[in-house]
């Protein structure tokens, strides 16, 4: 398959030197794409510009159908693209169709969003005066997203943005960019069959300068970015330097912390969960468990021996519950760090084996490392993949404190019966989500998404957040 730009409504192709490839057998080659540049982001969004006003004018009503249809029409197909993005990203088919079908329903939500008006009306101070705010579209949003959601989160950054009036140039992850073609083509058709403005959803594919031309465009006004630190920290900077509004999500090193009351399976299943489920590519992955000494001995025998029945395999393999890393990269990533920790005086317990299957891929069986300390790389960078590090606690207050420890800030979950334990996490933690009883990843699309620290920066993502970052308030004053 052979992948195009999108740019006013248009499908252009071009030479396509690029491959994706399947991570579960790297012998199939999902897509080939071009290599766009700064030409192409300059065409993109100039063609974004050119529809602003037509888009940011149009009825809230015509805005909300398109999203509609969008949602409607991925939900129809959400087999087919299920497959197509477990192929060429690694997760399960059930992983993979859920993520599909959660792209739907953020497009449906959006719908209603583009209806409702978010301004206030409010007392003037001043007698014989009205004043009220009033949200406006912005202009042109460029978006870059990642790998390891790479249909739900240019959703959940599109469809925000078109709700509002804005326009779009998407720059799609390299690994993944066959499922981000899909939804371009489908946001184009429904387009087309509600005649709205060309130009309003742009995508430039293409590795390396793609996305820090859109970050410089001087008419780009506003990015959003999920990625990592290093690149978010650049992304950051040069927003800034134009004054373009920002917005990045940046991973993390989520605590979990299980306490000695806790239901021992229960707690073994929701750090299971929360670690290795989507071949733990998730920047909420439970990836730091901190366990009360009381429990701990036993928690982490569990653990392992669970881990180790895992079954690692191609993702479309009815029977895999782990798939492939999503790249080489990331493959290689993951084994390095299993070395770093162990180097560090971690024990592996179980896992971190390169795995030879049936086909070439990117397989790696889940590793769990005991007997950490806080201090080591292993619990302050992000790792990305199945790779679960635990760390000894004496009681609850030691393990809140080694919580907060470190730069992130994303997701922190509890697992305890202790309502008073739990009551004082969900206080205390240091993170932009709390989760008790319940793994660190997994998240609502009508509900505010993001973290602190070095895990994000700027206005929320997703649900009713959203519009903070899509739109801006002018205040209007009346007088008689
Ligand atoms: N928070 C999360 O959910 C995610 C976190 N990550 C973390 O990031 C690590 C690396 O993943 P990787 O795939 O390399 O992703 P990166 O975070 O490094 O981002 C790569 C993307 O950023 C763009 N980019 C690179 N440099 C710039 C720049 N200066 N300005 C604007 N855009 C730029 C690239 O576009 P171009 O090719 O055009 O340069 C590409 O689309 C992972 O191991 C993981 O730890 C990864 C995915 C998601
Ligand atoms: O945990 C989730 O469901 C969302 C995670 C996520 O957004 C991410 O990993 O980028």
């Amino acid at each position: 398959m052979k992948l195009t730009h999108f740019i006013n409504g248009e499908q252009v192709s071009a030479d396509t030197p690029f491959d994706s490839l399947n991570p579960s057998n790297t012998d199939d080659v999902v897509a080939s794409y071009p290599a766009g540049g700064p030409a192409e982001v300059e065409a993109a969004v100039a063609a974004a510009r050119g529809a602003f006003p037509a888009w940011s004018a149009a009825s809230p009503e015509l805005r909300s159908d398109l999203l509609d249809r969008v949602g409607a029409t991925l939900m129809a197909r959400g087999a087919e693209l299920g497959e197509l993005l477990a192929r060429e990203e690694g997760k399960t088919r059930a992983e993979a169709t859920g993520e599909v079908m959660r792209a739907a329903r953020i497009f449906k939500y959006f719908a209603g969003e583009a209806l409702r008006r978010h301004g206030q009306t409010l007392e003037s101070t001043r007698p014989g005066l009205d004043a009220s705010t009033w949200r406006e579209a912005v202009g042109v949003y460029g978006l870059i997203t990642p790998w390891n959601f790479p249909i739900a989160i240019p959703a959940w950054k599109t469809a925000p943005a078109l709700a509002f009036g804005n326009t779009v140039v998407l720059k799609p992850a390299n690994p993944t960019p066959a499922i981000a073609h899909a939804l371009a083509t489908i946001i184009h058709e429904c387009g087309a069959a509600l005649n709205v403005p060309k130009g309003i959803f742009n995508m430039v594919l293409g590795q390396g300068g793609v996305g820090s031309a859109l970050v410089d465009h001087p008419d780009v006004a506003g990015i959003s970015f999920t990625g990592s630190q290093a690149v978010g920290a650049k992304v950051g900077i040069a927003a800034m330097a134009r004054q373009a509004r920002v917005q990045m999500e940046m991973g993390g090193k989520n605590p979990l912390v299980v306490l000695a009351d806790a239901d021992l399976d229960r707690a073994v299943q929701i750090a299971l969960d929360g670690g290795f489920f989507q071949t733990g590519q998730r920047c909420t992955a439970s990836s730091r468990v901190i366990v009360e000494d009381a429990i701990h001995d036993r928690f982490v025998a569990a653990l392992a021996e669970r881990a180790k029945a895992l079954k690692v395999g191609p993702a479309l393999d009815p029977a895999t519950q782990v798939g492939p890393a999503a790249s080489d990269s990331q493959f290689e990533q993951n084994l390095r760090y299993v070395g770093i920790a162990t180097g560090e005086g971690g024990r592996l317990v179980t896992g971190g084996e390169r795995l030879s299957l049936a086909t070439p891929g990117y397989f790696m069986s889940p590793a769990v490392i005991a007997d950490t300390n806080p201090d080591m790389r292993i619990n302050n960078e992000e790792v990305f993949g199945p790779v679960v590090s635990t760390i000894r606690a004496r009681n609850y207050k030691e393990a809140l404190e080694i919580a907060n420890r470190g730069n992130f800030g994303l997701s922190a979950g509890i697992v305890t019966t202790s309502l008073k334990h739990a009551r004082d996490f969900r206080r205390n933690v240091r993170a932009g989500m709390v989760m008790v009883n319940l793994p660190t990843a997994g998240v609502d699309y009508h509900v505010p998404f993001g973290g602190t620290r070095g895990s994000s920066y700027g206005a929320r993502e997703q649900g009713f957040a959203a519009v903070e970052f899509y739109t801006q308030i002018k205040t209007v004053y009346v007088g008689d």
